[in-house]
């Protein structure tokens, strides 16, 4: 079911199709992603939007290239470049899945008059949960147990696959924005200990309801945190910022959650702590590149858990995601206001 509102937006911009008797040209990478969650979705979008994809796009510049007024980018494709916005003479609109722009030149974008959309919001329960799932079954080693459990060969089963009790330890947050308050609230009902630390400090009121500690340096935080979990945005500042000295100041019992950016830790740093026992053990949602090379040592290490970037992918959430960019997009081609714009000045 739609949203209301994107249901105004369709009905105002219905109209205006009426008007124009055209559908906007929107292009996208390609119709194997899941830019919508099922069929009838997918149907409804083309009554309403004329989608090229890049392939199209490609074999017909010249015909397409003056008629595409926005473009979806799902899972950071397709790749915005110079050369493609040269080639959209009318491109009033870039919306984009999820939360994070890291790989977006907003200067870029900026400066070609284009507005540009996200979809923050409708990642961060799914989001908060792959944190607090990822926390979980490295703490029971719920991947190993599973191996035991199911193994051909019954003599591994054993009932003392012991695991770290999860209910009164130190969960430290590094980014205390949506995901990472929302993984506050539920690491609060594990009666966890919470530590964070963020670019600016949460209202107290804020800290109190979840009963949250600000750590102003991460030093401390490192030094305390049973669990330590990155949900933090991919910058300059924070590339690389769990490293050898950062890896070096954790318990050797602790355990590095990543559903952020491959890129906030340096990777083999990680492995090196992982192998030598400087940590206990990593969840990790992203990695660089995605996905690893098959020889690649995390792939080995029997204390890691990998996951495929999935920190958004459930049902509603893409849904969600899916609603929020059409929204976007049509309330651009409308002239009205954005939702979820992002502010590029
Ligand atoms: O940026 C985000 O929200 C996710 O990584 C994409 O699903």
């Amino acid at each position: 079911m739609a949203s209301l509102r994107t249901l105004k937006f369709l009905r105002q911009f219905h109209q205006k199709i009426m008007q124009n008797q055209k559908l906007p040209c929107v292009l996208i990478n390609s119709f194997e992603e899941p830019y919508c969650v099922n069929e009838d979705h997918v149907a409804d979008l083309k009554k309403r939007l004329n989608f090229v994809t890049m392939q199209e796009f490609l074999e017909n510049k010249t015909h397409f290239g003056p008629k595409i007024q926005a473009i979806y980018i799902w899972g950071g494709k397709p790749v915005i470049d110079k050369e493609l916005l040269q080639s959209l003479p009318t491109l009033k609109i870039i919306v984009n899945s999820g939360a994070g722009l890291d790989h977006l030149d907003l200067n870029l974008i900026a400066s070609f008059g284009v507005k540009l959309a996200n979809t923050p919001h409708a990642v961060t329960n799914s989001t908060a949960d792959m944190g607090m799932a990822l926390l979980l079954a490295s703490a029971r080693r719920i991947l190993e147990g599973n191996e035991v459990a199911t193994s051909p060969d019954t003599k591994s089963f054993s009932i003392n696959w012991m695991g770290q009790e999860v209910t009164g330890s130190t969960l430290g947050i590094i980014g205390m924005g949506k995901i990472g308050y929302k993984i506050a609230q539920r690491a609060k009902a594990f009666e966890m200990k919470i530590l964070y630390h963020n670019r600016n400090r949460r209202k107290v009121e804020e800290e109190q309801a979840v009963g949250a500690y600000y750590c102003a340096k991460l030093d401390e935080l490192l030094q305390q945190s049973d669990f330590v979990l990155l949900i933090t945005p991919l910058t300059p500042q924070t590339y690389k910022m769990i490293g050898k000295r950062e890896l070096g100041l954790m318990k050797p019992t602790a355990t590095l959650i990543n559903i952020g950016r491959g890129q906030l830790v340096d990777q083999d740093a990680l492995v090196e702590a992982l192998q030598t026992g400087i940590i206990k053990a990593a969840g990790l949602d992203v990695t660089y590149p995605e996905p690893l090379p098959r020889s690649h040592p995390l792939l080995k290490l029997k204390n890691v858990i990998l996951t495929p970037h999935i920190g958004s992918a459930t049902h509603q959430s893409r849904r969600l995601m899916m609603e929020n960019m059409v929204e976007s997009l049509l309330a651009a081609l409308s002239g009205l206001s954005i939702p979820n714009e992002v502010n590029l000045k």
